[in-house]
């Protein structure tokens, strides 16, 4: 019966996206873009701090990378578009109003299609924005602090129809945005890093009745939040839907509490603060022609359709299974240096990371073999390390040497998995050789020499009663002379080529 009940509700989802652009510079200021590490307020300039009587001038590459972004999206570019002012007071916005385009934004009318679920989802606009800068209260000193190095970064705010109808859609289209925002080097769209935050609109209406009222859920940075904060408001919002005297649900801007795994009030329509958005007086009009929109479209790196075409015709007639190829595609680096989006190449990997570094290992190398040692040996130790994705660990050709040493049979799988383990703990310098270093860490196989033999006669005479066993026909006693090896050599020797000399050995007693 609840079932019943609940399915009689259709679910509408629309998603704000705030994309932080790949830029050196910020958007209308010479300032250079912070970096997570870097300290407080040592990024930027005088107009970013709003000192009276600077004037903000417009950062070409912004522009290029927006323009990208909305190609990739499918968007009508218009000619000319405008800034304004929305007015608010935070003390992380010196001036006291955010610079965007609320009238008359860039880029309109576009669309994405999710590559699972199929589903288009209409792009309503794109518009080009300033960031804010980051206010952190110090519970110690009871105060806020004012960290001004993310104030007047340019983002671009992607805004999607209410076109969703799922969590799944939801999730699906967050992630594909972010790949292909990625792969054309519009930006890293790390979620926690806050280069990508959505705002998710919700509401509830009866199958073809018109839409319901919606809650945005604000500022949320990763899938997971989102599609809880999705849940919870889907539950809230039916719980007033479907009270015994039903009542309408409220426009309202809510948070997510990631404690609780709940949404929050933050305010009511009735609070919601008049932005009196007003045209920038200090900037002019934005223009962009059909050259420059040419210049930027032929030059626009593969979509992530087009290359997780490549990759499934290049190796998956070499046994690399399409899952595989979606975990790499999906582990894209956050790059740690701010880039510099001028630089338009349509090469794939100051975007692509991860596939530019599959395809040069591969060159002359088992694929298999490549991806298996991508996306699951090096993917695995650096999550339980708990740190990110990225391909500057360690040089291609010396992880080609690593994948190589197990490959021929010079180093166990094993002792790979330590010298990975060994190389991101201690971050060798990229001219270090990794065959040095298996020898220095005595990672190197015995190899079939008198060695090896002598280590299976010591495990033979050692371990009498299973010999004895074995030779009675129990074959599965021999996992404990192989045992006796591996542990006598610390792990060096080869499990199946040691099963097959000891065999040999027990077969000529
Ligand atoms: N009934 C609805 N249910 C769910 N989502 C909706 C509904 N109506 C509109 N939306 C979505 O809400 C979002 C509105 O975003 P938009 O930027 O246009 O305005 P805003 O939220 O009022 O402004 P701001 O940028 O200041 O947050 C869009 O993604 C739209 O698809
Ligand atoms: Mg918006
Ligand atoms: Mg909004």
């Amino acid at each position: 019966m609840a079932r019943l009940f609940s399915d009689a509700w259709q679910v509408v989802i629309g998603i704000e996206t705030h994309v932080q652009l790949k830029c050196r510079q910020k958007l209308f200021s010479r300032a250079t873009n912070g970096l997570l590490s870097d300290s407080p307020n040592s990024r930027y300039n005088v107009f970013d701090a709003a000192f009276p009587g600077t004037l903000p001038k417009l950062n070409p590459k912004c522009v290029d990378l927006a323009v990208r972004a909305a190609l990739a999206l499918n968007c009508n570019l218009k000619p000319r578009s405008n800034f304004d002012r929305k007015h608010y007071f935070y003390p992380d916005q010196p001036v006291g109003y955010q610079i965007t385009q609320y009238y008359s934004p860039f880029a309109l009318d576009g669309t994405l299609t999710l590559p699972k679920l199929g589903r288009r989802v209409r792009i309503k606009q794109i518009q080009l924005e300033q960031d804010t800068g980051k206010s952190v209260f110090d519970y110690k000193t009871q105060s806020t602090l004012v960290d001004l190095n993310r104030a007047g970064a340019g983002l671009i705010e992607i805004v999607t129809e209410p076109d969703l109808r799922s969590t799944e859609e939801a999730a699906e289209y967050v992630r594909s945005l972010q790949t292909l925002l990625r792969s054309m080097g519009v930006s890293d769209g790390n979620m926690e890093a806050g280069s990508l935050r959505c705002d998710i609109n919700v509401s509830l209406n009866r199958h073809g009745e018109p839409l319901g009222t919606r809650c945005e859920i604000k500022n949320i940075n990763s899938v997971r939040f989102m599609v809880a904060g999705i849940q919870h408001e889907i539950e809230r919002q039916k719980s007033i839907l479907c009270a015994p005297s039903p009542m309408q649900v409220s426009q309202e801007t809510r948070g997510f509490d990631e404690h609780r795994w709940e949404t929050y009030t933050i305010r009511s329509k009735e609070d919601a603060p008049d932005y009196r958005y007003m045209p920038d007086p200090n900037l002019g009009t934005l223009t962009l022609d059909e050259n420059t929109i040419e210049h930027v479209r032929n030059r626009l790196p593969p979509t992530p359709e087009a290359t997780r075409n490549r990759l499934i015709n290049t190796y998956g007639p070499r046994g690399v299974s399409e899952d595989s190829i979606d975990v790499l595609m999906g582990l894209d680096s956050s790059l740690d240096v701010p880039f510099d989006g001028g630089t338009i190449s349509n090469h794939e990997s100051h975007s692509t990371n991860s596939v530019a570094y599959f395809d040069t290992l591969c060159k002359g190398r088992d694929p298999r073999e490549v991806i298996n040692w991508i996306t699951q040996t090096l993917l695995g130790l650096l999550s339980t390390m708990g740190k990110s994705f990225s391909t500057s660990y360690l040089a291609t050709s010396q992880m080609g040497t690593l994948i190589d040493l197990v490959s021929n049979g010079e180093m166990t799988r094993s002792s790979g998995r330590l010298l990975l383990r060994h190389i991101l703990l201690h971050s060798p310098s990229p001219d270090t050789s990794i065959r040095r270093l298996a020898k220095d860490l005595d990672l190197i196989s015995i190899g079939p020499t008198d060695h090896a033999d002598e280590i299976c006669r010591r495990a033979i005479e050692a371990l009498p009663s299973e010999v004895a066993a074995i030779r009675s026909g129990n074959k599965n006693v021999l996992n404990r002379l192989i045992g006796w090896v591996v542990r006598e050599t610390k792990g060096k020797a080869d499990v199946q080529k040691t099963r097959s000399r000891l065999e040999d050995l027990i077969s000529k007693m």
